[in-house]
């Protein structure tokens, strides 16, 4: 029942359209992630699920229930957006309660999960504070809680975490998964932050344009890309991406790199796919899958800047068309100007169409 299908979906504003025939299904119990840059069409996607838009084109079912007429209010679901829309003359007991009692539920059972939801959140010391004198922390665990208190069947959250401090979002990453867990909702939660998606979803919608670029778990997209943008989108720092056009070597099949020499030689599975390249490719490989190696083995580059973050540096190497980064783990003995030859895991390598940005596969 709380299954939510997306079928060619299509949201115009006049004649811009801010989504284009969105095809995806969220599974029951699911917590999939919306994915994608500001203006990608997530929140339009959000809303229309919510019931507060109404596509263009298509259809929205919960379960076989078709619900894309359906108002918000009839659709059952919880709604968490960034600007928490709590009641800030009321307290946190009665913030948290005030759908229950809309609804009428003994009272008994409105305090037995008022107190329970505020224990889970940690709102338990709050519960008599008016919210006006909350922090911003503190009023954002409210509004999610005044949702979960209602014991949704599907979940919706819209960047609930983008105005909080980064500590507390490290914390609420995992007490969202924690919740999900808990009840087994339908989870969506729209963001733009990677990391959010990466921790916390079963699945991620990557979205960019209003296109549907990719669905998989998060393992999926940041391993196998289906396209440019998706290998750049994801990833802290994003895959390099070197253009270059295939050539036969004598150790095999590599990528031609202009200035920066021949590719190290591709494994079977990337050889066989640059045999379906037709033209120009573009090498991708992940900054933190790499390593330093002798010269004449790896990709080089001079050092132009390095950011360390405690143990962790990235290294920025090459400038314009050849630049390209590592990641390091541990202490690596280079300087500014230094030239390094970085070795690509051969596992790791992506290649994709210049033209299209697509992958290519064997
Ligand atoms: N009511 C509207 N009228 C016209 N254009 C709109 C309207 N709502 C959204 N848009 C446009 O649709 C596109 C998608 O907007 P949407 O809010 O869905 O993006 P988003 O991915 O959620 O990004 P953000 O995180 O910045 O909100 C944007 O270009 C936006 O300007």
């Amino acid at each position: 029942m709380s299954a939510i299908r997306l079928e060619n979906l299509v949201k115009r504003y006049g004649s811009f359209t801010a989504l284009r025939t969105m095809d995806l299904l969220i599974e029951d119990g699911e917590f999939m992630a919306l994915l994608g840059p500001s203006g990608c069409g997530k929140s339009t996607t959000m809303n229309m699920i919510a019931g507060m838009e109404r596509p263009s084109e298509g259809r929205i079912l919960f379960g076989d229930r078709d619900m894309t007429g359906v108002p918000m209010g009839r659709r059952g679901v919880g709604f968490v957006f960034q600007n928490f829309a709590i009641f800030t003359h009321m307290t946190v007991r009665q913030n948290l309660s005030y759908g229950l009692r809309m609804a009428k539920l003994p009272q008994a059972e409105t305090e037995r999960r008022t107190l329970a939801i505020a224990e889970f959140l940690r709102l338990t010391p709050f519960l008599d504070r008016r919210a006006d004198g909350l922090s911003v922390n503190i009023l954002q665990r409210v509004a999610i809680g005044r949702s979960a208190v209602m014991e949704p069947a599907i979940f919706l959250l819209d960047e609930p975490l983008s105005n909080v401090d980064a500590a507390f979002r490290a914390v609420m990453r995992a007490e969202l998964k924690q919740l999900q867990r808990q009840f087994r909702q339908t989870m969506v939660y729209v963001t733009h932050d990677q990391l959010e998606a990466m921790t916390m979803a079963d699945r991620i919608a990557v979205m960019d344009h209003g296109v549907l670029q990719q669905v998989g778990r998060p393992i999926e997209v940041y391993n196998d890309p289906v396209n440019i943008f998706v290998a750049t989108f994801i990833g802290a720092p994003g895959m390099n991406l070197l253009k270059g056009r295939p050539v036969q070597t004598d150790r095999g099949l590599a990528v031609d790199l202009g200035p920066l020499g021949i590719s190290p030689p591709l494994g079977s599975a990337q050889a066989c796919a640059l045999r379906a390249a037709s033209g120009e490719v573009i090498y991708g490989f992940r900054p933190e899958q790499a390593s330093l190696a002798p010269p004449g083995e790896g990709i080089p580059g001079s050092v132009t800047f390095e950011e360390r973050i405690g143990a962790r540096s990235i290294v920025h190497l090459g400038e314009g068309s050849t630049a390209f980064r590592a990641v390091f783990e541990k202490d690596v003995p280079l300087a500014m100007g230094d030239v390094a030859h970085v070795l690509p895991h051969p596992d790791a390598v992506r290649l994709f169409d210049a033209s299209t940005g697509r992958v290519l596969k064997g």
